[in-house]
């Protein structure tokens, strides 16, 4: 556990409402740390216990091993500075002064403003690209600019800890770039960050460790490459997404996939596919919420690839290798926990042939098998006839033939309105 920043049992309550819920964590200096949660998560509220703006109502945090809320407010803030989410942002006052105020930790009662003051002014208001506003009043700003003379305030503060509230919230999307490489130099300079935002990428890309704030509790906490995963994303925002790994920054990224499950469809597939075959299949099964197992494919195929991207239960055999016994009793244990097993129009061979085997073996087991009329087609054998023949199997024995994509979403949508009744029969 980190040293510098430590947040023990820490508790927080508006009323009867808990805020912020036993949290836990330690952070080494020069961190810089993403804060991300669902709306009413308790992101700020933990923000603002950490500054020492908010008591808590039990644990502790502690800097640098010493009791926050026993430093005095003055030795505080020349510590830690706060940008906040919100700000009174009708101020008439010229931005310079207003950045100047980040300066009133470091002053004796009466001071002036001095010449360093006058220098740390400036080099907050270089540092945030807001020189040019200096003489401008704060409320005549756009919101991207007034965030902007908010985070040099915070600079000018000199600050050893940085905690920013959906600091890039107003800004575009050039702004929002540059303010997290602002803060990235910062880091470089020693001063331990921790900053709420609501874009996951931004944290993939910039921060070093995520905390991830649910319902009032700590979810998630840890390096960047350990816990920024789409199966935690996922299951913390409750929306599924695609992960990547950026071309030349080698980090982790994330498309939201729009496909939210908020209603488990009552069917659960398994498919049997490769080369691609699966994907629009795919898509379509996930969008309805069907929970799906893949297998066997090969490691590398476009449908393995998918598969694993969308944090599939998928059962894979080795690149360019025939299917193993081992792999396909695997598959097998995994689909008969499946209603149905469907067959993609997928080229076979001799090494994924023991899949259409296997579909035969789970139909024996009393699993219904589903296929498309394209399985058929004689481009996708590369068997000499064998997959015909158990393609041909498989129907004498009761598996479904579709003509396409919407029958046989037709067909799942009817069975899951009536999962005991199997009106289809087979068409020869
Ligand atoms: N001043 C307040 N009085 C009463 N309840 C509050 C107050 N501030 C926050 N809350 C409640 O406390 C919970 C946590 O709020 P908080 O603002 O910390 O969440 P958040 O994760 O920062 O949310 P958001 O992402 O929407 O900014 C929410 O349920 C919120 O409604």
């Amino acid at each position: 556990m980190g040293e510098y920043l430590k947040a023990k049992e820490l508790s927080f309550y508006y009323g009867s409402l808990p805020a912020v819920r036993r949290v836990n964590f330690g952070i080494e200096r020069g961190a810089f740390v993403g804060v991300l949660g669902p709306n009413g998560s308790g992101k700020s509220t933990l923000l603002s216990l950490l500054a020492g703006l908010l008591e808590p109502a039990q644990g502790r945090v502690y800097l640098e091993g010493k009791d926050l809320l026993r430093l005095p407010r003055k030795a505080r803030a020349k510590k830690i500075a706060m940008v906040f989410q919100n700000f009174p942002d009708q101020l008439e006052l010229p931005c310079h002064e207003i950045v100047m105020m980040g300066r009133f930790p470091h002053w004796r009662k009466w001071q002036k403003e001095s010449l360093r003051d006058y220098q740390v002014v400036n080099r907050a208001m270089q540092q945030t690209a807001t020189l040019h506003l200096a003489e401008q009043p704060f409320a005549q700003l756009s919101g991207g600019e007034k965030q902007r003379v908010m985070i040099a305030r915070a600079l000018a503060q000199e600050p050893e800890l940085l905690l920013l509230d959906e600091p890039t919230s107003h800004l575009d999307i050039l702004y929002q770039l540059e303010i997290m490489s602002i803060l990235t130099q910062l880091r470089e300079q020693g001063i331990t960050i921790l900053c709420v935002l609501h874009d996951p990428n931004l944290a993939a890309q910039f921060c070093n460790q995520a905390l991830f704030m649910k319902e009032g509790k700590i979810f998630a906490f840890g390096k960047i490459e350990e816990v920024m995963k789409s199966s935690v994303l996922s299951e913390l925002f409750g929306v599924k997404f695609l992960e990547e790994i950026h071309p030349y920054t080698l980090r982790p990224f994330f498309i939201p996939l729009s496909i939210s499950t908020p209603h488990k469809h009552p069917l659960k597939v398994h498919l049997i596919c490769g080369g691609g075959s699966g994907k629009p299949l795919l898509r379509l099964l996930l969008q309805k919420g069907i929970e799906v197992s893949v297998g066997v494919v090969n490691q590398l195929d476009a449908d393995e690839e998918a598969a694993r991207k969308l944090n599939l239960e998928v059962v894979t055999e080795k690149p360019f290798s025939s299917i193993q016994k081992e792999n396909l009793e695997r598959a097998k244990q995994i689909a008969m926990q499946k209603n149905f097993v469907i067959i993609a129009p997928t080229f076979w061979g001799e090494g994924n042939l023991a899949n259409l085997e296997m579909a035969l073996s789970l139909q024996e087991k009393g699993k219904k098998v589903l296929l498309f009329e394209e399985c058929f087609d004689v481009k996708f054998d590369f068997t000499g006839g064998k997959a015909r023949k158990y393609l041909e199997a498989l129907c004498k024995k009761g598996a479904l033939i579709f003509k396409d994509l919407t029958s046989l979403f037709d067909y799942l949508d009817e069975s899951s309105a009536h999962p005991k009744i199997e009106r289809f029969s087979p068409e020869a």
